[in-house]
């Protein structure tokens, strides 16, 4: 007999899915930094990878699995074919291309929009029950188009939207206050990206605001210059690139955080893009960062901050600026 025979009786047929699959669609530097942080930090034991590069699939899927020993068994498959995602209790998607020299910002959105087009009705159709969160940029946009060519309810498509901006703020201030990142509570909402929000009446450690020990804080006037804090979020994501090229790690250690919270159904807050249309006065039917109430069911809740009139002003001037790209896009 062979060995397996001699070596195990059976018992029982061993279940097919862990219940936790997660899929990555688009296995470069995001997709890859998230794969592995979901399976480094036992967040899925499920992770499929899709792309349309056959053999950096195959190659990357030997390597991850390569490492099964150090990690919990965790099943990893990859192909080029959608059906492997069936099931998926979360899709992550970091498909796209990247901006070329010169090109506008509304033509990138049309080409990411046009990749969109060829993933998000077959995730959908795979696992109708899936939750889809959307990374590619501009993520705020792809995050709309995938809701409209999904089909799903608004709380199942989210974005990882301003997660990444408020994880850079936060390590920023913990630089400046000697305070871990954890301790260090600070909201950045609205655009992901340059035209973010920073919430500085809610930047606080312990409780103890910092705009009421300084109340010019995040103003011009303040000696302090925390209002720079903000801008280093931004300039950051900008010297990040001219250094390496492209960002991973925080991106991926974002995004494994995320499906964390929705797999783990933990109904956690965090920033994240979600339909904003009635929020603060928006009238626009956009998707932007607000704090929510992450879990099993996507985003349950929106956390209905205390803005200030500026901060609602740039929100809904973001909102215009989303309505009038979508208003362009071809689906
Ligand atoms: N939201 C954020 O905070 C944030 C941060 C960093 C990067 N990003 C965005 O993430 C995206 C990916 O960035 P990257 O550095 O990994 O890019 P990348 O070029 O390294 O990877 C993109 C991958 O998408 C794949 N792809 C392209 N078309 C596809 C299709 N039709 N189906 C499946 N896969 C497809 C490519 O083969 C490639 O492997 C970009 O849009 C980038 O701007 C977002
Ligand atoms: O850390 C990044 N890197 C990217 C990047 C990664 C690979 S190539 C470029 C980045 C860095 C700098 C600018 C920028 N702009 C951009 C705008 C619209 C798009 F459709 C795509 C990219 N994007 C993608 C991105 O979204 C981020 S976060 C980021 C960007 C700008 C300002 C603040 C933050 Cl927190």
């Amino acid at each position: 007999a062979a060995i397996k025979e001699s070596l195990l009786a059976p018992v029982a047929e061993v279940l097919p899915s862990s219940g936790h699959k997660v899929t990555v669609v688009g296995i470069g530097q995001v997709g890859m930094a998230s794969a592995f942080s979901i399976l480094a930090q036992g967040v899925s034991k499920e992770v499929c990878l899709i792309d349309v590069c056959a053999d950096k699939l195959q190659g990357e899927l030997m390597d991850l699995q390569h490492g099964s020993n150090f990690l919990k068994n965790p099943q990893i498959t990859a192909s080029t074919d959608f059906a492997i995602s069936a099931n998926s209790r979360l899709c992550i998607v970091t498909a796209g291309v990247r901006q070329k020299e010169g090109e506008s910002r509304l033509s990138l959105v049309q080409r990411n929009t046009d990749i969109l087009k060829n993933i998000i009705p077959k995730l959908v159709e795979y696992s109708p029950d899936t939750i889809l969160m959307m990374v590619s940029n501009p993520v705020d946009i792809m995050t709309y188009v995938a809701w409209k060519l999904s089909g799903l309810p608004k709380n199942r498509v989210i974005g990882s939207g301003t997660n990444l901006d408020s994880s850079r703020f936060r390590f920023l201030m913990s630089q400046r206050l000697g305070v871990a990142p954890t301790s260090c509570h600070g909201w950045i909402i609205g655009e992901h990206g340059d035209s973010s929000v920073p919430v500085w009446s809610g930047v606080n450690i312990a409780g103890v605001r910092l705009r009421e020990l300084n109340p010019t804080l995040g103003t011009g006037e303040d000696p302090e210059k925390w209002n720079e804090l903000h801008k280093q979020v931004v300039d950051s994501a900008y010297e990040v690139i001219k250094l390496k090229g492209y960002t991973s790690w925080a991106i991926g250690l974002s995004t494994a955080s995320l499906a964390a919270s929705i797999l783990r159904n933990s109904s956690s807050v965090a920033a994240v893009s979600t339909s904003v249309l009635g929020e603060h006065g928006i009238d626009k039917d956009v998707f932007l960062s607000l704090p929510c109430i992450l879990n099993a069911n996507g985003v349950t809740s929106i956390v209905k901050q205390i803005l200030t009139a500026t901060e609602v002003e740039q929100l809904q001037k973001s909102a215009n600026i989303m309505a009038e790209v979508q208003a362009g896009l071809k689906f």
